[in-house]
């Protein structure tokens, strides 16, 4: 944004109350967005982010303060968000999964009426997409159901950023890139700022915070549903941000394990489409795998777990946890409690004579709740009652507390906040130091260099296996893009 320059407000909330049963979301918060600036938002999960977005769009009326849109208080709701240029992608993706790409676009943008709109819903979002994410492959003759979840999170992203007639004045990116890999994380960055540079504005929500360094004007900081910072970008650096939210900044030297490769496997693959490398891991090894998002991680990550779970016996010995990526997909059971969401694969250790103990199952629940910081009045409230990140920490929470010696975790800390990662990287360490296998698919590469070793995906096969100090950007982007290993 120009210094000196008129600043024209977007949205202008006051006084934001928001309480949901005994949880105080919303404590007073004051946040205003100007033409022309990308505002960065960060806090711990919990912290009631979504809840101010959820505000701003108009779906959640405040129990008290105001919103006013280009400075008329007068009208809230979705209609009077949409009329004055107000968008959203949503952190649970939102798409209609039974209707195709265009259909999709044709439910956000009304106008897009009359003869032939399917063919001018398609132009819009190829155009989009290629704007944003040039050298994409999305179809968009498909439907929804058959993309991965980062074209999901892709499409959605473009849908918003779409305009017939007026550009959208505020975009609000609701950890947009929490399923996309570094490059496609890289191009939407970049496409933000040019976005702003042509008087646009954007919220921008990330637990991922040198993408909010780096991209946004201003930074706000939420706790505890209160703002505890709101200033220029450039007065932040991580460690200041961090303490902002309330966490503690962890210096602790990374022990790599020392055991690599001993004994026999524990877990071994052919060469996945018939060419490649084998994939193997060892007992007490945390191994990664790397590469482009969408090049056969998360189909590899599940023929291992079937394959190891291939016969009734198998399954029933309960060798092998998986936490999976998509949460809302296949992760949670939406109606069930907490609780009963983390004990579901415990229920066997948890049982005598048929019978769940349920004070041991209480107290698993209370446990991990504190270990990882389950932020909830009440265990037995249900899952969806939790803000997105403290959703994963369940199903984390669900996979190591079963005694599996292998967990398989397909990008497991989408939407968690950095104070818990540190908490979780290391219990994984310490899990692994005491015989547990982890195989760890992350679209982050500063996860990607706390394995041991690290097997990089192209085109659904494994074209390199680097070990230790070899886990470096440079040589999994290297290994990620050429035909040749990296160096
Ligand atoms: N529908 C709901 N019912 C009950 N409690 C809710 C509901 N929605 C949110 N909350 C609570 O409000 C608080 C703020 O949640 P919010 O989703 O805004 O957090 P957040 O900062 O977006 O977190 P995250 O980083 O995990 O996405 C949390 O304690 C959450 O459990």
């Amino acid at each position: 944004m120009t210094d000196g320059m008129p600043k024209t407000e977007v949205v202008a909330a006051g006084g934001i109350k928001v309480t949901f049963g005994a949880v105080k979301a919303l404590d007073g918060v004051d946040l205003t967005i100007h033409a022309g600036e990308c505002v960065g938002l960060v806090g711990h999960n919990g912290a009631g982010k979504s809840t101010i977005v959820n505000v701003i769009n108009g779906s959640l009326t405040p129990h008290a303060g105001t919103v006013s849109y280009g400075g008329d208080a007068g009208q809230h709701g979705i209609s009077a968000a949409r009329a004055n240029g107000i968008r959203c992608v949503f952190q649970e993706l939102s798409l209609c999964p039974n209707l195709t790409v265009s259909e999709n676009v044709r439910i956000m943008h009304e106008d897009l009426k009359g003869w032939n709109w399917r063919s001018r819903a398609l132009a819009l979002i190829k155009a989009q997409l290629k704007e944003i994410f040039p050298g994409h492959d999305i179809d968009c003759d498909s439907t929804i159901d058959d993309l991965s979840i980062a074209e999901r999170q892709m499409v959605e992203i473009a849908i918003s950023f779409a305009g017939i007639g007026p550009r959208p004045k505020l975009v609000i990116l609701d950890e947009p890139t929490s399923s996309l890999d570094a490059g496609l994380a890289a191009q939407l960055m970049a496409y933000v700022r040019r976005f702003v540079a042509e008087g646009g504005s954007v919220l921008l929500i990330s637990h991922i915070l040198g993408e909010i360094l780096s991209t946004s004007d201003r930074i706000v900081v939420m706790k505890d549903g209160r703002v505890v910072a709101d200033r220029v970008a450039f007065e932040f650096n991580s460690r200041s941000l961090v303490e902002a939210m309330g966490s503690v900044v962890r210096e602790r030297e990374w022990q790599r394990s020392t055991a690599m490769k001993a004994g026999s496997s524990v877990l071994s693959m052919s060469p996945r489409r018939g060419h490649g490398l084998a994939f193997e891991a060892y007992r007490g090894e945390i191994v990664g795998l790397a590469g482009l998002g969408g090049h056969g991680q998360t189909e590899a990550l599940l023929e291992l777990y079937l394959s190891r779970n291939s016969n009734w016996w198998a399954a029933r010995r309960r060798e092998t946890a998986f936490v999976a990526g998509d949460r809302s997909l296949n992760g949670t059971f939406a109606l069930w409690s907490i609780l009963k969401n983390l004990s579901i694969t415990s229920l066997g250790e948890l049982s005598s004579r048929g019978m769940i103990d349920r004070s041991r199952e209480d107290r698993l629940g209370e446990d991990w709740k504190k270990r990882i910081e389950i932020r909830t009045p009440d265990m037995q409230n249900r899952i969806l009652s939790l803000s997105g990140g403290n959703q994963q920490k369940v199903l984390f929470a669900r996979a190591l507390a079963t005694a599996a010696g292998i967990v398989l975790m397909d990008d497991p800390m989408r939407g968690v906040d950095v104070g818990t990662k540190q908490e979780v990287y290391e219990i994984l360490r310490t899990e692994a130091m005491s015989g547990r296998t982890f195989i760890w698919y992350s679209t982050e590469m500063d996860e990607i260099r706390l394995c041991d070793r690290v097997y990089v995906f192209r085109e659904g096969a494994i074209v390199a296996e680097l070990v230790r100090d070899d886990i470096t950007e440079k040589n999994i982007l290297a290994a990620s893009f050429s035909e040749e290993k990296a160096a």
